[in-house]
């Protein structure tokens, strides 16, 4: 609700500007078409007249055949351009779909990692694919609708005009009220629509965890509490499509009303001009037939005007998501580094995730290139907060990390990130082949780095026992990996994108001794002449760090090598006696 409340309305101006005019050439095309179409539809109500009239009083039998062919002739010419029309406009609506959907996406991955932390993964999923549907009703054939609607309603009042100015004033005075009334309820439902893209995108993200995290919902029996909450979410959405339908149907059912009672007003009048012999059969048939024309697309305006408002309420959320600065939007972030040597200096540097809070505070710590540190502490204590840091994930709020001399908040995103890699506990391994997820850094590497990752990280070990070998699929539709596996081909991307700065989060799951012992040497091939921040949880990555950094929150308690630290007998000493006793 809070979000929504912050949304800044997308202006008409803006729509034009951005949606409307560079899609100009597509637009006026179906323009034509529309016009062609809407002129053909107004042969048949006209040529009723003639027929009344002319044709029938008279026995006119030439007058008669051309008036058929007339009316034939429009039918096809309609169809014809129905027919254009929905392929121009509505293909191109689609296209405007994709390139939305592809350029919110472009930004979302650009944004920086704090923007990830406060969004649920399925609310974003929905951001991108859902929010930017409404706009094919801008493009399509709701436009075409629309255009041709008034366009219809503007001649067949000029018509009514003719015929006779009487009635189409008592006509005017229904369809002006009925104008105010739809303005209103449109002003009216455009947040409602807002909110329903705030409940759609909550309701998706919750679903989308729900059926992440099956086995933990599963395993604490919570089964009937996720049942609830979701029935809860469509429920909210439910209520807010009904209010949206009470007002729309409102507005349909006023537009009949109102014209409805003019119609019968018509009868009267035109029942007594005629009678007077003041207006011909002909001319109150044709009067009538123009009326439901001219009064048709108005009602219909109301559907047409709560797909314009569904279009603009979600053109408002995407937009306020395009308007998130992305994380290389910061100014300041212009060195580019051809090459990293890997020096990384921590000079007083402090973080807070929350004003106030600090999480990391005032750090100073040397980690000269190829050199390992390992940060270890109590859960909390701030070491992935650091390791953001390092990696860039994050920015000092005071104090400087520098890297080669240079402000690391200076240097290009780009071209640090270039140089970095990270293994992280929990590794994002996506559906594909083995290979295609080691090759992922780096897609172009030659066979031969391929393989020497691959023997480095110890894959071979397991992929032989494949029939497919490097080549084997995983993921939903392929095998699955054990926890260990899936750590040996994370390792074996780092090594292949042979990165100079590598951020590591050890895993602190218990592997068996074979495996355990595969991980060791392959993270140790890894860190080998890399700037390493480990988040250390294995003894053996530890003893061979060149520094531990004990971590005691947000601060550096203790700092140096394995033995000296043990020697101190002080936190570290603690902390390791405690981890051997366990
Ligand atoms: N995205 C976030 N927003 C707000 N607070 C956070 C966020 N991430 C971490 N924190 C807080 O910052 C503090 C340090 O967290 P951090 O993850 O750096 O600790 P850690 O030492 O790595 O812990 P662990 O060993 O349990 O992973 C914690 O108090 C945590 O609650």
């Amino acid at each position: 609700m809070s979000q929504s409340k912050k949304l800044k309305n997308v202006t008409v101006g803006q729509v034009f500007k951005t949606i409307i005019w560079p899609r100009r050439k597509y637009l006026s095309i179906g323009l034509v078409l529309i016009i062609i179409s809407r002129l053909a539809g107004l042969v048949l109500p006209g040529a009723s007249k003639y027929l009344i009239d002319d044709v029938i009083p008279n026995g006119d039998m030439t007058l008669l055949k051309w008036l058929i062919l007339a009316v034939a002739v429009a039918i096809v010419i309609q169809s014809v351009t129905s027919f254009a029309l929905t392929q121009i406009l509505s293909v191109e609506a689609q296209h405007l779909i994709s390139q939305l959907r592809a350029k919110v996406q472009r930004h979302i991955i650009q944004l920086p990692i704090r923007f990830f932390d406060n969004s649920k993964t399925g609310e974003l999923v929905s951001r991108i694919m859902t929010d930017v549907e409404g706009v094919r009703n801008l493009v399509g054939t709701g436009f075409a609708q629309m255009i041709g609607g008034v366009l219809t309603s503007l001649i067949c009042l000029v018509l009514l005009i003719v015929i006779s100015p009487l009635m189409t004033a008592f006509v005017l005075i229904p369809v002006a009220v009925f104008g105010v009334i739809s303005l209103k309820a449109f002003g009216k439902i455009r947040p409602i629509f807002r909110e329903r893209g705030v409940i759609n995108a909550e309701v998706t993200g919750r679903l989308t965890e729900t059926l992440g995290g099956v086995r933990v919902i599963k395993g604490f029996n919570a089964e009937a509490q996720e049942i609830k909450i979701f029935e809860a979410g469509v429920t909210r959405l439910f209520l807010n499509v009904k209010q949206s339908l009470v007002t729309t149907s409102f507005v349909t059912s006023a537009a009949t009303l109102l014209l409805g009672l003019a119609s019968t007003g018509i009868m009267g009048i035109g029942g007594y001009l005629i009678m007077n012999g003041e207006l011909t059969f002909g001319d109150f048939l044709a009067f009538t037939l123009y009326l439901g024309f001219m009064i048709a697309p108005i009602v219909q305006m109301s559907n047409i005007g709560s797909q314009f408002t569904e279009a603009f309420a979600g053109l408002d959320r995407t937009e306020e998501i395009l308007n998130t600065p992305l994380e290389s939007e910061d100014g300041k972030r212009t060195l580019e580094l051809e090459h990293i040597h890997g020096d990384i200096i921590f000079d007083k540097v402090s973080f807070a995730y929350e004003p106030g809070k600090d999480v990391v505070k005032g750090i100073s710590f040397k980690a000269p290139a190829g050199s390992v540190t390992a940060l270890v502490g109590t859960s909390g204590s701030g070491k992935t907060t650091i390791a953001g840091l390092a990696a860039s994930f994050l920015n000092p709020d005071s104090g400087t990390i520098t890297v080669d001399g240079h402000d690391l908040q200076t240097i290009s995103l780009q071209s640090y990130r270039s140089q970095l890699g990270v293994v992280l506990q929990d590794d994002f391994l996506f559906e594909g082949t083995i290979r295609d997820n080691i090759l992922f850094p780096r897609p172009h590497a030659t066979e031969e780095q391929l393989m020497q990752a691959v023997k480095a990280a110890h894959v071979q070990e397991f992929t032989d026992r494949f029939e497919d070998g490097l080549n084997t699929l995983i993921g939903e539709r392929g095998v699955k990996l054990s926890g260990g596996q899936r750590q040996r081909i994370a390792i074996a991307r780092a090594v292949l994108a042979d990165p100079r700065v590598l951020i590591l989060d050890e895993a602190t799951s218990n592997l068996d001794t074979e495996s355990e012992s595969l991980i060791q040497a392959s993270l140790k091939t890894l860190m080998q002449g890399r700037t390493t921040f480990v988040i250390a949880h294995r003894l053996s990555t530890i003893r061979q760090a060149d520094q531990i950094l004990v971590i005691e929150q947000g601060r550096i308690a203790e700092q140096g090598r394995h033995e000296a630290l043990l020697e101190k007998k002080g936190r570290y000493y603690e902390l390791y006696t405690y981890q051997a006793r366990i």
